[in-house]
């Protein structure tokens, strides 16, 4: 990945290449702000989580419905991911797409992959509580972690920090978040992240341990296969479009 060398001091030691991390990547004016624009009759509830997808989700063949995102997942944080170069690689040298997820404490995700709908970069954006990301190693037989398996890395993700994950960490490993209320054991020898952190003073007054709120976290990424359908309904010249 190219980026202005903007993230040279930001990524994550022992993770497969690359993971990202910037604490503070938004303000806590801009966090709330964006917390206020998340439409409140957008999300689908899942059975451990809550989501909501813009523009819209993709078709059963990994189609996106050309269609731009709404102003406020633009600016700020589409204008920052181009002054660290983020993107700048990709197909459509910008994100696409966002996935918003929605955890209450005791919520999480199950290990998995982000798969090659999309271009290999995701740049997540978390808001309101810190969690833990669990890394695991791909078993390249199943695509998919040894049931029961530990984690291999850990990643915290404070609020307001951004997390980059491309190349082999987005190809070769597997992500989830575990569901408990507490992220416990959280040190420099646990955390990938550690030296990173924003704030790794709180975590030490409190014993190594983060005790969850509800955590928003929008993934920006590139989707390959986008669908110029919705231009040609408005009546393009022909040829000019797909
Ligand atoms: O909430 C997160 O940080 C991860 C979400 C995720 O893995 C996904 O939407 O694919
Ligand atoms: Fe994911």
């Amino acid at each position: 990945m190219t980026t202005n060398n903007a993230l040279d001091g930001s990524k994550i030691p022992d993770i497969p290449s690359s993971m990202f991390y910037v604490p503070d990547f938004i303000n806590h004016k801009e966090e709330a702000d964006l917390l206020k624009a998340i439409p409140s009759n957008r999300w689908i509830q899942l059975q451990h989580r809550r989501l909501q997808t813009h523009p819209s989700s993709l078709s059963k063949s990994n189609t996106l419905l050309g269609a731009p995102l709404p102003p406020w997942l633009i600016d700020p944080i589409i204008s920052k991911f181009k002054s660290f170069g983020l993107f700048s690689d990709s197909p459509h040298h910008a994100p696409n797409h966002v996935l918003i997820n929605e955890y209450n404490p005791n919520e999480g995700i199950m290990p998995h992959e982000d798969g090659a709908a999309y271009y290999p970069i995701v740049a997540t954006v978390s808001l309101s509580s810190a969690l833990c990301l669990d890394i695991y190693e791909k078993n390249h037989d199943e695509d998919q972690a040894p049931v029961g398996s530990s984690p291999k890395w850990r990643v915290l993700q404070e609020p307001r920090s951004l997390l980059v994950t491309c190349g082999s960490a987005y190809t070769d490993t597997l992500h989830g978040i575990s569901e408990v209320e507490i992220d416990e054991n959280l040190g420099p020898d646990t955390v990938a992240n550690w030296g990173l952190l924003g704030d790794s003073e709180t975590l030490v007054g409190s014993g190594g341990k983060n005790v969850r709120t509800t955590r928003i976290s929008l993934t920006y990424r590139d989707v390959l296969k986008v669908s110029k359908i919705g231009a040609r309904i408005l009546g393009r010249p022909r040829g000019q479009v797909i």
